[in-house]
């Protein structure tokens, strides 16, 4: 192991392992190891450049095995920083360093949902339901953009304070048009939660996330797997194969979703859609039940996540309809000197160009599209193409990129070219060019970084506004509210109409649909770096 200019460098033995670095990409300041899972160690780091904890997980450099570990590294972080939801852990940047990549994610103080079964014993099963209603949500909005998870299962659901769940690690998600991995002939996931189908070897489809996720539930509830465990996963398979789905036995009202979701026939399986809505309906009346035997963490249950809100406090004039604002929710439908974002007449509602009704498969390919787009500006820095999806490009930024173009340049490299032949990391890249950088960043890279935060990370997207901007709003916790009602921001396309100005082309899904807007978006040197400054619908 050695320690030069760039930083920390790694080997490539086991025993190099085991030693974290002090620091990754000359940015994240390693605190404490959190965990290990299959792929390497979870650390909890400092971003020395946004000020946050954030949780960074080390995959690949094992002796012939650096490049698949990349490969599945980059494409967990593509896909994951296209699902911008609050029930799925963020990737906010891939650092490449040596024969590793550091995926560095949101950090959620959690355990994940096999220790809290080990630890706290089953669970009851409406706090099980609660649980499972929000990653259903998280898996839901991947669906909904053709990704799926393919290793759902206890010990990738994270649960944090008043049982807040997200789903993590899409190491071997995949978008459903992807050959990528089927290609490589691999098979990936853990055997434990596959569908019959896919211990036959089928394609994974969402069905088989619903299963798993059906089998997840059946784990927390009973405290022990849906099948008895075998040493060879060859024989797990076949059992698996061969076998009619287990019974939950103490899943109370939990029982027939969950044999629903385990249903031999996919297309008997609800969507996951479905299966959120009715594990949510499931917690519900576990709350309520008067005798407490089903108690529940109550303070999340009102928490709106995308479960459609039919009176949000926020929006007190309008349906509650997805309103496409750059920045800020429609908080009331007067006439404003300027037309900010955060307000939007009646009239302006009528006119909206809604695209719902001309939307079906071409948007759903369209979503796929613009989110490697997305992906692909984050990869590039500017540089949005999208066939960087199929390439084996370093992930530099994910959703922290937009706080990070605030006071720094993004490299503006090609993503198609600057990964397997190019071995440093874009974020070194990128620090290193911090110095003078600060106007370098162009106002539609910002403006698609911005957005690359948003639903997720309100916290940093706020802090891009400017005071005025946020006064505008009517505060932070209205910003929040409405961002909470939509499930996924896509940037399809930015124009710059001038210095300051950026056309933006968005694409919203929310649990009613999808639907498209364009805005003006201003943003404004102020010294500290861009911020937004004007919004409004065009
Ligand atoms: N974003 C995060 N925030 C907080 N803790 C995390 C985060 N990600 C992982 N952890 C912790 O680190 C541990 C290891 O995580 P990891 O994802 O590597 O495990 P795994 O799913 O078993 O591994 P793999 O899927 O690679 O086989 C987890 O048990 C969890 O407690």
């Amino acid at each position: 192991m050695s320690r030069d200019g760039a930083g920390y460098c790694c080997g490539t033995d086991d025993k190099e392992l085991d030693m974290p670095p002090e620091t990754i990409g000359r940015r994240y300041e390693v605190l404490r190891e959190i965990g290990r899972g299959g792929m390497g160690a979870v650390y909890l780091c400092n971003d020395t450049l946004l000020g946050r904890q954030v949780a960074a997980k080390q995959l690949g450099g094992l002796p012939g095995e650096s490049t698949p570990h990349l490969a599945r590294a980059l494409r967990e972080a593509r896909t994951s920083a296209a699902l911008s939801h609050p029930n799925v852990v963020s990737i906010y940047d891939a650092v490449e360093e040596g024969h590793h990549v550091w995926l560095v994610m949101e950090y959620l103080p959690s355990r994940t949902l096999s220790q809290l079964t080990r630890e706290d014993g089953p669970l009851p099963p409406g706090r099980a339901a609660h649980v499972g209603a929000q990653v259903a949500d998280g898996l839901a909005a991947a669906h909904s953009r053709g990704t799926v998870h393919r290793d759902v299962k206890p010990g990738n659901v994270l649960v944090g304070d008043n049982d807040h769940a997200k789903i993590s690690d899409f190491g071997i998600a995949r978008s459903v048009d992807d050959e990528t991995l089927t290609q490589t002939g691999m098979v990936t996931g853990t055997p434990m939660y596959f569908s019959p189908q896919l211990a036959r070897g089928l394609t994974a489809t969402p069905a088989d996330d619903v299963w798993a996720l059906g089998a997840t539930l059946f784990s927390a509830v009973e405290g022990e797997g849906p099948w008895p465990p075998k040493d060879n996963s060859l024989a797990l398979l076949v059992h698996i194969a061969e076998n009619p789905p287990p019974e939950p036995r103490r899943a109370g009202a939990l029982g027939p979703i969950i044999r629903r979701m385990m249903a031999a026939d996919p297309d008997d399986r609800p969507s996951m859609a479905a299966v959120a809505h009715e594990l949510r309906a499931v917690a519900l009346a576990a709350q309520s039940d008067e005798h407490g035997t089903l108690a529940l963490p109550t303070p999340e249950l009102h928490e709106p996540t995308h479960e459609p809100t039919h009176e949000p406090t926020h929006e007190p004039t309008h349906e509650r309809t997805p309103v496409p604002a750059a920045a800020v929710p429609v908080r009331q439908a007067e006439p404003r000197p300027a037309p900010a974002a955060a307000y939007e007449s009646a009239a302006d509602q009528g006119s909206r160009r809604w695209v719902l009704p001309l939307l079906g498969i071409a948007v759903a390919v369209l979503v796929v599209v613009a989110a490697a787009f997305v992906v692909g500006d984050v990869l590039g820095g500017g540089g949005s193409d999208p066939t960087a999806e199929t390439s084996e490009s370093p992930v530099d930024g994910g959703a922290s990129d937009a706080k990070r173009g605030a006071s720094e340049s993004v490299p503006e490299d090609d993503p198609a070219t600057s990964a397997e032949t190019s071995p440093e990391t874009s974020t070194e890249t990128s620090t290193e060019n911090s110095t003078d950088a600060v106007s370098t960043t162009s106002p539609e890279q910002f403006v698609s970084d911005y957005y690359a935060l948003l639903p997720a990370d309100t916290d940093s997207a706020w802090a891009l506004l400017s005071d005025e901007m946020q006064a505008e709003v009517g505060g932070y916790g209205s910003y929040q509210g409405f961002w909470r009602t939509v499930e996924a921001v896509t940037v399809e396309d930015t124009v710059a109409e001038s210095a300051e100005t950026v056309v933006v082309e968005l694409i919203y899904s929310t649990a009613e649909g999808t639907e498209s807007e364009t805005r003006l978006i201003t943003v404004e040197n102020t010294g500290d770096g861009l911020q937004i400054v004007g919004d409004q619908v065009v």
